[in-house]
């Protein structure tokens, strides 16, 4: 029997249209095969919106959002709309659409494919075999905390304030998620925090380690933040999953993108309790190539993928999509930002195209 799925697709902004029109294409080409049927409907976010409606997140999106079964997001921002007030920015937008579909979890695995080891800015023997999986918590801390703004001292100094703030509930439900995922793994969970500074950070520790009793297969460490990130680049295969904070999630998941070769690589999962989730890649909007067939495709295409997988409960379509990307590697193409000596340098189309070709190849 045919399964039908609505997805809502939000290009945003920079090379989202770009790579959101080969993963649809990978998506169209998948279907049959797996006796799937997709309906695809467009919705805006970020800058695009604010230049069609002048807000980042229309209502119109969030409700399109609400009524789909799974969301695939590309980018959202741009220079152009870096001046504007911070209300009206895309990236607002782009919280707005976490908070507003409750999506406190975001998984962001950082595996390094064979074919990319020579891509890694880092030696081979530090990256053959990592394999890491970041569960950011996605809601919460300094992106949300209030108080925040711009506000006058009484010597009449500008003070820019953030608040980072969690509370045990927000702790304990991404600590779930990620013991969860751990037991799924290889058994390892290290958090990471700044609970040598600050209160947010202890409160953040001291509930991972009370719940970690409830996981007795799992086995649990800490780090601080700063020397994780020094560990990440250091001896990157120490780690299994990593739970942490919005912010340092944020950061840890970049610096580990370049493990793998390039951010072009790394797709995520936004998931929440209830609901739809959404399926985006690690990296931003990338204007410095956009409009330029300059982008890499991949981490779009294997967010379609995760979506297959654990949201639509698709796994074999999920695969196939997986085994089409390691198949144009092995077969040589390279976007430029995995480019290495003796490989096919191809822009975000032709990678597009040689995708096709593999995902054709497969027997109905
Ligand atoms: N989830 C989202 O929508 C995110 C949006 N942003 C927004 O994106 C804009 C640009 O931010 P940046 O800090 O420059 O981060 P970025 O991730 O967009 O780009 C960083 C570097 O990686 C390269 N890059 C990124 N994706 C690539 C791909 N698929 N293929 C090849 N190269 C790629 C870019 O060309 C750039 O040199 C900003 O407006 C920022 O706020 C940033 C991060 C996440
Ligand atoms: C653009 C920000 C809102 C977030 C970000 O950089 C990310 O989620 O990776
Ligand atoms: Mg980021």
């Amino acid at each position: 029997m045919t399964e039908h799925y609505r997805i809502t697709l939000l290009p945003g902004d920079g090379i989202g249209s770009e790579i959101i029109a080969v993963m649809v294409d990978v998506l169209k080409t998948i279907a049959p095969k797996f006796d799937l049927e997709f309906t695809f409907q467009e919705a805006l976010i970020g800058g695009s919106a604010i230049d069609a409606t002048g807000n980042p997140l229309p209502e119109e999106t969030l409700n399109t959002c609400r009524e789909s079964d799974a969301v695939l997001l590309a980018a959202i921002g741009g220079y152009k709309w870096d001046n504007l007030p911070r209300h009206q920015r895309p990236e607002t937008g782009l919280l707005g659409l976490r908070s507003g579909l409750g999506l406190f979890a975001n998984l962001r695995p950082a595996t390094i494919l064979p074919q990319l080891m020579d891509a890694s800015t880092l030696k081979r023997e530090v990256v053959e075999g990592v394999d890491i999986m970041v569960v950011r918590e996605l809601t919460g801390g300094v992106y949300f905390g209030e108080p925040k703004g711009v506000f006058e001292t009484e010597t009449g100094q500008k003070r820019g304030v953030n608040t980072m703030a969690y509370t045990e509930g927000e702790i304990d439900r991404i600590a779930k998620v990620a013991f969860e995922t751990a037991q799924k793994r290889n058994g390892q969970l290290c958090s990471v925090d700044k609970a040598n500074v600050l209160e947010v950070s202890q409160l953040w520790r001291d509930r991972i380690t009370a719940l970690s009793s409830q996981y007795p297969d799992v086995q649990l460490s800490h780090l601080y933040v700063d020397n994780a990130a020094m560990q990440l680049v250091r001896a990157p295969k120490q780690f299994d999953t990593i739970v942490t904070s919005n912010l340092f999630g944020d950061i840890l998941s970049d610096a580990a993108a370049m493990l793998t070769g390039s951010i072009g690589m790394l797709p995520s999962a936004s998931l929440g309790a209830s609901g739809p989730g959404v399926f985006e890649p690690v990296h931003g909007s990338a204007p410095d190539i956009a409009g330029q067939d300059k982008a890499n495709p991949l981490a779009q295409v294997l967010s379609a993928a995760m979506m297959l997988r654990y949201a639509l409960n698709q796994p074999a379509a999920a695969q196939a999509i997986e085994d089409a990307v390691q198949t144009v590697l092995n077969q040589g193409y390279r976007t430029g930002d995995i480019m290495s000596e003796g490989q096919q340098l191809v822009g975000c189309r032709e990678m597009g195209d040689a995708l096709l070709r593999a995902l054709n190849s497969i027997n109905n």
